[in-house]
């Protein structure tokens, strides 16, 4: 699903956020992230979604070149991605259930299923009450959840996910992890870059440790 090749990116003038990070992760794969604040995890996440674009090195998502491409092409190829941002960039002034329906409409789901999905991953995170209200009125960890649920609603191929359990309390952060999980075991392939050793230790999945943009190492899991 994806190959990444010697990926670099410095952000202008001169701060160096990946150097020569090479990774091939499979279809169907969980995959976790790791590494310290500043390590460059987004930055791996942005590459891969094509929101920023590498300095150098070669990434290709579902067998495409993405950093190469552009306009309808790259569209097309984004509708299969479905991201949670760290910053969660939902529209403040919408509700819960609109932020969730966007992708959906985007592909012109029947409003029927739309409607029925949101439903489902409100109760699937515990947000049934939070369905008409106004995001920016809901608390950091409510908003993380909305973020979660309108990455996934549209059942994308390759999920990537920023610190998804940043605000959640433990029970809330199994409810967050199961979801993943269920997305995963549908066939998506999930990236999760993450802080939380709660969610990654003594998982069966490869973890990624990044140290100053570089690949520290990468454990089968059980070794972490
Ligand atoms: N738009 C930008 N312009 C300049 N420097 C940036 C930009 N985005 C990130 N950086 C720098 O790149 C490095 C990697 O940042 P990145 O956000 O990828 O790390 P991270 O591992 O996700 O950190 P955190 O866990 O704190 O979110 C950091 O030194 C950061 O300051």
């Amino acid at each position: 699903m994806i190959e990444m090749i010697k990926v670099s990116k410095i952000y202008p003038p001169d701060v160096t956020a990946l150097s020569d990070v090479s990774v091939t992760i499979g279809r169907g794969e969980m995959f976790f992230v790791i590494g310290m604040s500043g390590a460059g995890k987004t930055t791996l996440l942005k590459l891969l979604c094509s929101m920023e674009t590498p300095t150098n090195g070669l990434i290709e998502v579902a067998g495409k070149p993405i950093h190469k491409m552009k306009g309808s092409a790259l569209a097309r190829l984004r509708q299969k991605i479905g991201v949670a941002y760290q910053d969660f960039k939902l529209l403040d002034d919408r509700t819960t259930a609109e932020n969730i329906a966007i992708s959906m409409e985007v592909s012109y789901k029947k409003p029927d299923i739309i409607r029925k999905r949101v439903i489902d991953l409100l109760e699937q995170l515990n947000l049934s009450d939070k369905h008409d209200t106004i995001t920016g009125e809901l608390s950091r960890g409510e908003q993380q959840r909305v973020a979660l649920a309108r990455a996934v609603a549209n059942s994308p191929t390759l999920i990537l996910v920023d610190e998804p359990t940043g605000n959640l309390d433990a029970i809330t952060t199994e409810r967050v992890m199961k979801l993943l999980n269920k997305c995963n075991t549908s066939g998506a392939t999930v990236i999760i870059a993450t802080h939380d050793g709660s969610i990654y230790r003594n998982t069966p999945h490869r973890v990624m440790e990044l140290s100053r943009g570089r690949m520290h190492a990468m454990h089968g899991g059980e070794s972490v």
